[in-house]
């Protein structure tokens, strides 16, 4: 019931709700009550029409007070009523739901802290198609009686609305259809229910004693002491779920993050600096927050929520035709005045970004992010990235109702009608209990819990440290990969190493990707890897290459870039470098191995081309970085891939060309591109070597992209492999030719694919092209270039 703490605080701080209200309407999950009736039992909630039909048969047409009297009159009051004694209250959490909604509905009507209500069943009404209570006031049937509490339990109804007035005004309530819906009202209001058009409504009404005076000891005082219950309440209850479907949490709410009206800078967010409302409400939640036992910061916020919308203009009529301008002089239009010149509603209100009078349907979606706050004492401040879940919000004023600085509406796509979206800057209180303060801001990413740690470490509070590090266990994810990743990996493998507890240690570096790994890094490695040993190593550098960071392609080049320096620098440091560079260079050359297979089997040149260029970049770099044992496994597998891994050698050849520095005579990489080399020589001879190919040769090898016993493919075969044929005439029906065609493209053959369309089946047409020839005669020339550069900067040893 976080729901109802949530919307007692929000409404605490609403200066306008102090003074108090006349009625209120509160909502909270259904799950909340469980009501059993004689002769019916438990009522499954929402109430379905054969339930509330049974539930008819043991009621009786209801009455109403006149003076004295008490009449059923159909024509006043026409409901169906069970008496009270009849019911059964109960469900693990409704004595809890309820006196937290008797708090919310106390406040609401500017009932004083010292009094404390307590609420009575008075009958269960139901209300069928057509029935309805005139306006009416209802009687005080004791002494306590304040007013009534209209429980509604969901079911499916429209109409049937409650209309409460007082001193000429008039609010409208209607019951939520899944959950819970509280309405109370002061015993002075006249009311009434409204017809119901469909479904059934049901009512638990109850009526509302001011029963007892809270002692001047058990309230301390005003809002604060209110907002204060409130947080205990919010941090003890089970974090609610948006939607009842959603499975229930176990556990209470991190955070509470109250959201502010006023937008502010990084700069200009501070406790002294809050303006209108935002320095009273800031000011009474962080005295709550002192003696509920929470801490409170600033943060600034970005909102976007996404509205069900329909712009003021977009009317159609009966037929669908646009609304027509009565006023447009254009003797031509014919309602296209309302269309923009490309044919679309509204295109105009759109370049113009105004959206503020679109209608709002229903809320589609929301997300908030945290993305700075301040420390505790609203000075200093960081950059997070923490999403607010549904269970940790709260408002006093809803997003709706301020200026967003930015709106796009998108017109009927599909999925959605149409609809709006609006962005808001909001600030925000965000408080969290004392005690769960260092996981608290831990989670959002924040460098502040590693340097806290790392203070603690420094001071020699060692096991302070272990015990704050241990909590982070179950929030310490997500931390990313890159070099965004790096400064926070540095800080958090200095704790590592100076925790000295080998599981926290690896918990710790677990969420990052190897891509946050640099040289800069390399001292704290190695003597991390002394510290913990070489199990322990493995299995950390191992975790690196599987985390869920946001790695990319382009992350994963640039940091292999890096791999040779970073490799260096470990071997010299002190400590077990080399613990970490061979894990590192073997995950990298693994990862690496299973892309070259992938792009082998790749049989469209151009692709294939592109994908082998990037993985002998990669290649080189790997070498580079290699000690000689892991050096000599890469070769061997290089020098045994079939002949489209050429290209990828030769280009790794390229690289490490470039880079002569690295490659320096007799080390294990120079070796290692030599024998590179020279079996790329070898193999590239033999191709230069092959007789060309004679002028009336047309053969090409079979297509091979399709299983064995296709009969299609092997007369495709025989065709390709003809040194004669080269042109086919095959009649073929659609699908066969759709298999052709794909065989075709697949292995990139030079023959082109036709149909001519006449006749049964169609006939496919397949012609053998120039390609036959001018792709060899470009990969011998290819060949030869690459031969007289290799023999120039790989020339054989002489022995
Ligand atoms: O059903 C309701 O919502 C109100 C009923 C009522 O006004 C009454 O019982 O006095
Ligand atoms: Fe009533």
């Amino acid at each position: 019931m976080a729901q109802g703490a949530r919307n007692r605080l929000a409404k605490l701080l609403d200066g306008s709700e102090q003074r108090g209200d006349f009625s209120t309407r509160i909502e909270v999950p259904a799950q909340a009550l469980r009501i059993e009736v004689d002769g019916v039992g438990e009522l499954p909630l929402p109430l379905r029409a054969p339930v509330t039909r049974k539930l008819i048969a043991q009621a009786r047409q209801a009455r109403f007070g006149l003076g004295e009297q008490t009449l059923a009159d159909t024509g006043v009051r026409d409901t169906w009523e069970i008496t009270p004694d009849r019911i059964t209250l109960g469900g693990h959490d409704w004595q809890r739901t309820l006196s937290s909604v008797l708090d919310g509905v106390r406040t609401a009507l500017g009932l004083p802290p010292t009094t404390v209500l307590r609420a009575e069943p008075h009958a269960l009404l139901v209300y069928g198609k057509g029935q309805f209570f005139l306006p009416h006031q209802d009687a005080e049937k004791d002494d306590s009686m304040v007013g009534t509490l209209v429980v509604s339990l969901p079911s499916y109804h429209t109409g049937g609305e409650l209309v409460i007035e007082h001193a000429s005004r008039s609010i409208t309530y209607q019951a939520s259809r899944e959950r819970l819906t509280f309405a109370a009202f002061y015993a002075d209001c006249r009311h009434e229910v409204k017809p119901v058009t469909s479904g059934y409504r049901i009512t638990l009404i109850m009526n509302l004693l001011a029963e007892r005076v809270r002692s001047a000891g058990e309230i301390d005082g005003g809002p604060v002491a209110d907002l204060a219950r409130c947080l205990t309440e919010h941090f003890a209850q089970p974090a609610e779920q948006r939607y009842s479907y959603d499975r229930p949490e176990t556990t209470p709410p991190n955070r509470l993050v109250y959201l502010l009206d006023h937008e502010y800078t990084q700069r200009g967010l501070g406790w002294d600096r809050l303006k209108g409302a935002d320095a009273t409400r800031a000011a009474l939640l962080r005295q709550a927050a002192g003696q509920a036992g929470c801490e409170a910061v600033l943060a600034l916020a970005e909102v976007k929520e996404t509205w069900d919308a329909v712009p003021p203009y977009d009317h159609y009529d009966y037929y669908g035709d646009v609304e027509h301008f009565n006023d447009c002089e254009d003797e031509e239009c014919e309602g296209e005045c309302l269309l923009d010149p490309d044919g679309e509603p509204g295109a105009e209100r759109r370049r113009s970004g105004d959206f503020s009078d679109y209608e709002l349907n229903d809320l589609i979606d929301d997300e908030i992010i945290l993305g700075w706050w301040t420390r505790p004492d609203g000075t200093g401040g960081e950059q997070i990235s923490l999403p607010v879940p549904y269970a940790e919000v709260c408002a006093t004023t809803e997003n709706r109702y301020l200026t967003p600085y930015q709106s796009e509406y998108e017109g009927y796509m599909g999925n959605y009608g149409n609809t709006l979206d609006r962005w808001y800057r909001r600030a925000a209180v965000v408080l969290w209990l004392r005690q769960r303060s260092f996981a608290a801001r831990a989670e959002a990413g924040s460098g502040g819990a590693l340097r806290e740690l790392q203070g603690y470490l420094d001071a020699g509070e060692l096991e302070l440290a272990r015990m704050l590090a241990r909590s982070l266990a179950p929030i310490w994810k997500h931390h990313g990969s890159g070099a965004a990743a790096a400064p926070l990996f540095a800080a958090a493998l200095r704790v590592a190493v100076g925790l000295g507890e080998a599981d926290t240690a690896a918990m710790l570096l677990a969420p990052f990707g190897v891509e946050a790994l640099s040289e800069r890094h390399a001292p704290d490695l190695a003597e991390a890897a002394a510290r913990y040993g070489r199990t322990w190593t493995r299995g950390t550098v191992g975790s690196c290459f599987g985390a869920v960071g946001a790695r990319t392609g382009a992350d994963r080049a640039a940091w292999l870039e890096s791999l040779p320096g970073l490799c260096a620098a470990l071997r010299t440091a002190d400590g077990d470098g080399d613990a970490v560079a061979t894990p590192l260079v073997e995950g990298a050359w693994q990862a690496t191995e299973k892309q070259l297979t992938g792009w082998l089997g790749m049989s469209r040149e151009p692709e294939r081309h592109a994908g082998m260029e990037r993985l002998g970049t990669a290649l080189a770099h790997l070498l580079q970085a290699a000690s000689p044992k892991t050096a000599d496994t890469i070769t061997t597998t290089l020098r045994g891939l079939p002949d489209t891994g050429l290209e990828c050698l030769l280009q790794a050849l390229r690289t490490a060309a470039r880079r002569p520095v690295a490659v320096r005579d007799g080390t294990p990489a120079a070796r290692a591109f030599q024998s590179l080399a020279d079996h790329c020589e070898a193999r590239l001879t033999a191709d230069v070597a092959r007789p060309v190919r004679a002028a009336d040769d047309w053969s090409l090898a079979p297509a091979g992209t399709c299983r064995s016993g296709c009969g299609l493919c092997s007369d495709l075969d025989a065709f390709l492999t003809s040194r004669t044929r080269r042109v086919m005439d095959w009649p073929l029906a659609k699908d066969g030719r759709r298999h052709i065609h794909s065989c075709i493209d697949l292995a990139n053959l030079p023959v082109s694919h036709t149909t001519r369309r006449q006749g049964r089946p169609y006939t496919l047409i397949l012609a053998k092209t120039d390609a036959v020839f001018t792709r060899e005669q470009a990969a011998r020339a290819r060949a030869e270039t690459d031969l007289a550069w290799l023999r120039e900067k790989w020339p054989r040893p002489r022995d």
